[in-house]
């Protein structure tokens, strides 16, 4: 019997104004090849389903300890003393990650919610279903679908077979990507996206490859190939302290866009923020997170001026 096409996605977002024209709604599809310190959405990075921990949920063990009971792998132990919700002290829930296996019979038994799955396998079908319910405000708005992540396209058949059906049923379609992606995987989408939300987070490769683990030439290659052959971008810089944000690297950015100026239908700005920091302890991974100070917006207006001298339509978040 043949394979049911599933994509494991960790989220799905109605009333989305951020990722593209009018008002859409986001498929979110885990996995990504790429490691941003700055990530928003670290959830997103891994392929596979993972535990989750929101401290603020948890009734502490002593009250609760649902989760010792349930882990087959004794991965489960008590772990540090911290304030709850209600500012009382709980004794917290410590997961050795090297004994989990991600088998979610503790979340399962965590009634509060606090530990939970991220990721789960969606048939088409299901998410058609899911985006059919906002078909209303797509018409109203001139919005439509987005497919993001991670990187969506690192699902390739998943994302494909969805745009089609999205393109078979009259919608707006958006592909938000890394770019960091073979080229035949973009070129098979392009009858099926309206546009290409496309991330350039650095014009230096070594730069790219040293902070983000990945070099940046099929990145820039493949917005040429999609300008070349007739696809729409929509580019998104995200303007991150001490990385890309001088004057010097904007000119590189303002050198590189203009090439493919007529391709480019906006570029979009996205100041540095701190709203992910708090997810990557939920991951109980005890990665060490970036943290800066966010781009001030007069640096913010000086390089949307400096990028409209280019002769690019530029916005601020
Ligand atoms: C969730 S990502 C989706 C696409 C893909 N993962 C990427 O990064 O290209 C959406 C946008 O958020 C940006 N972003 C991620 N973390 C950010 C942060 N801490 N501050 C500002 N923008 C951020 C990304 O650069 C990307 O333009
Ligand atoms: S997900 Fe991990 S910690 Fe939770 S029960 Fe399974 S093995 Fe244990
Ligand atoms: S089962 Fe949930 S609420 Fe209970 S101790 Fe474990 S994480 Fe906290
Ligand atoms: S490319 Fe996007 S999802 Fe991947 S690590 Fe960077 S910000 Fe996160």
């Amino acid at each position: 019997m043949e394979k049911t096409l599933t994509g494991k996605t960790y989220d799905i977002q109605g009333f989305s104004v951020q990722d593209g024209p009018g008002i859409r709604t986001t498929v979110f599809l885990k996995g990504c090849p790429l490691r941003c310190p700055w990530c928003h959405s670290p959830e997103s990075q891994e392929f596979k389903t993972e535990l989750n921990w929101m401290g603020v949920r948890c009734l502490g063990i002593d009250a609760c300890g649902k989760c010792l009971d349930a882990c087959p792998n004794g991965a489960v132990t008590p772990g540090p003393v911290s304030q709850n919700a209600a500012g009382e002290d709980i004794v917290c829930p410590a997961v050795d990650k090297s004994k989990c296996d991600e088998c979610g019979a503790c979340a399962a038994a965590c009634r509060a919610g606090a530990l939970y799955m991220c990721g789960t396998d969606r048939t088409v079908d299901e998410v058609m279903r899911r985006i059919e319910r906002d078909r209303p405000f797509f018409e109203e708005s001139g919005g439509g679908v987005t497919v993001s992540g991670g990187e969506c396209l690192s699902q390739p058949e998943f994302t494909l077979e969805l745009l089609r059906r999205c393109k078979a049923a009259g919608l707006h379609t958006a592909v938000d990507t890394t770019g960091f992606v073979p080229w035949e995987v973009v070129e098979k989408l392009l009858p099926y996206t309206d546009v290409f939300l496309y991330d350039l987070k650095n014009m230096d490769s070594a730069l790219h490859r040293q902070v983000i683990g990945v070099p940046n030439e099929p990145i820039l290659d493949n917005a040429r190939k999609i300008a070349g052959a007739g696809g729409r971008l929509w580019v998104r810089i995200p303007v991150i302290p001490m990385f890309n944000e001088s004057k010097a690297h904007f000119d590189t950015y303002g050198r590189f866009l203009s090439d493919i100026r007529d391709a480019v239908d906006i570029v979009q700005l996205l100041p540095y923020h701190t709203l992910g920091v708090s997810k990557h302890d939920r991951l109980l991974k005890n990665d060490t997170v970036f943290m800066a100070e966010p781009p001030s917006d007069a640096l913010m207006q000086d390089r949307k001026a400096q990028l409209e001298g280019y002769g690019l339509k530029v916005r601020v978040h």
